[in-house]
């Protein structure tokens, strides 16, 4: 019995995780879950698994709601849990730049991570790895595309990759050229052609933000340069990414565009036992699947994240705490779209470069480019 602790329960993610656990009750048993400000949808889960010992909320008006557990809240509710539960594994299913932390704190307690949380890498992904070499602990993909690579590196040895091949739907504005995005809406972003997701990853989609995240989380998740990452354009979010071989031999998973499927290999690792979806791949059924070469010059900030991730050091957080305060501006309808693309290009132009960051000079970048955001619109 697998003992599971998750972070960002309610989320999409959280949620569709609590569906695999509850999938397999003879593998997995949930002991600890943790999430921002719906107690009531905490509640809920807490009700249905007695095994749950440990509760973290953020927001302290909501604590008082949670009943039958040990509950933590406020900011470092999330590490808190960590330190105050007996778990095997951490699922990091929070979103943004707060789940660096929990993420660093669980590797270090020895106790490994299934990473939904990109930011965790984008963010902080030089001290990830050197904590993951330090304690001999490892990181479990959730992403899809991730783990496609993952299931797709299975057997064979990194040396003998040519190049992963990422796939891109391109967001809710694939057929629409820059000049069309300058009067696009939150409502019209937030409809992502194929997947249902959380807004934040919604939008970073549609900017290709989380593209770009996903480059900087596949060379630290696989230990491969940035020239051996490639992207591609696919509208059909079926292959869900790609490993090229030396040998020409292109290997790929494929899948519907259900995160139940690499959640559950994330945790059943490397067993495949039998997963409902709701409508589950029918090779017969599926349309034709295109893929179009990356046009870097329609998606800048793709271009600009495998900029930011070679030069390593603190950028990834400056380029994640201002994409993350520029969202949540869109989303309040006080910046447009493209000034998305504007505020992390100047924040990444004006940010100080630290070589080799500790967590704190990181937790201080993310607050400069959030503030330098703020103030850049005000
Ligand atoms: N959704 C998807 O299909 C995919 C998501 N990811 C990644 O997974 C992560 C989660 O994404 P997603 O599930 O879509 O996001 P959601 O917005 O759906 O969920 C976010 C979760 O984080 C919690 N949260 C928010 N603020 C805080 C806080 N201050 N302290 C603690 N918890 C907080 C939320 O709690 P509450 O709602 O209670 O405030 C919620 O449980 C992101 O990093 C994303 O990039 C990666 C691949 C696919
Ligand atoms: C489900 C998932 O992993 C998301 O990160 C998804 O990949 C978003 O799709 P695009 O960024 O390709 O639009
Ligand atoms: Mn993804």
């Amino acid at each position: 019995m697998k003992r599971i602790l998750l972070l960002g329960a309610t989320g999409s993610i959280g949620l569709q995780t609590v569906d695999v656990i509850e999938q397999h009750p003879d593998k997995f048993c949930l002991v600890g879950i943790a999430a921002g400000h719906q107690a009531d949808v905490m509640q809920k889960i807490i009700d249905k698994h007695p095994s749950i010992q440990v509760a973290g909320i953020s927001d302290v008006s909501k604590a008082n709601q949670l009943k039958g557990v040990k509950v933590f809240s406020g900011t470092n509710a999330m590490v808190d849990c960590i330190e105050n539960c007996e778990y095997d594994l951490l699922v990091n299913a929070v979103v943004g730049f707060r789940g660096l932390k929990p993420t660093l704190t669980s590797l270090k307690k020895g106790i490994d991570v299934a990473l939904a949380n990109k930011e965790s890498l984008v963010a902080g992904g030089v001290l990830v790895r050197k904590t993951l070499h330090e304690t001999n602990t490892k990181l479990y993909p959730i992403d899809s595309e991730h783990s496609a690579i993952f299931q797709s590196l299975q057997g064979n040895r990194n040396e003998d990759v040519k190049r992963l091949i990422i796939t891109a739907s391109g967001g809710s504005f694939r057929d629409k050229s820059r000049d069309e995005l300058s009067d696009v809406t939150v409502e019209q972003t937030l409809k992502h052609p194929n997947w249902n997701m959380g807004k934040r990853i919604t939008v970073d989609s549609a900017t290709m933000v989380n593209k770009g995240f996903e480059v900087i989380e596949a060379h630290y998740l696989f230990d491969l340069p940035y020239e051996k990452i490639d992207t591609v354009l696919h509208r059909q979010s079926i292959v869900h990414s790609m490993v090229e071989y030396n040998d020409n031999a292109i290997i790929a998973q494929l899948g519907s565009a259900d995160m139940r499927l690499p959640i559950q290999y994330a945790l059943c690792y490397p067993d495949r036992p039998v997963l409902k979806e709701d409508h589950p791949l029918d090779m017969t059924k599926t349309m034709d699947l295109n893929f179009k070469e990356m046009d870097y010059v329609r998606y800048p900030m793709l271009k600009l994240a495998y900029e930011i991730g070679k030069k390593e050091g603190n950028l990834g957080a400056v380029f994640n705490g201002a994409d993350e305060q520029a969202v949540q501006l869109f989303l309040e309808k006080k910046i447009s779209f493209l000034q998305i693309e504007e505020s992390i290009e100047q924040a990444c132009k004006n940010g100080k470069y630290i070589e080799n960051p500790t967590i704190e000079q990181l937790e201080a970048s993310d607050a400069w480019a959030r503030k330098f955001v703020i103030e850049y619109w005000d």
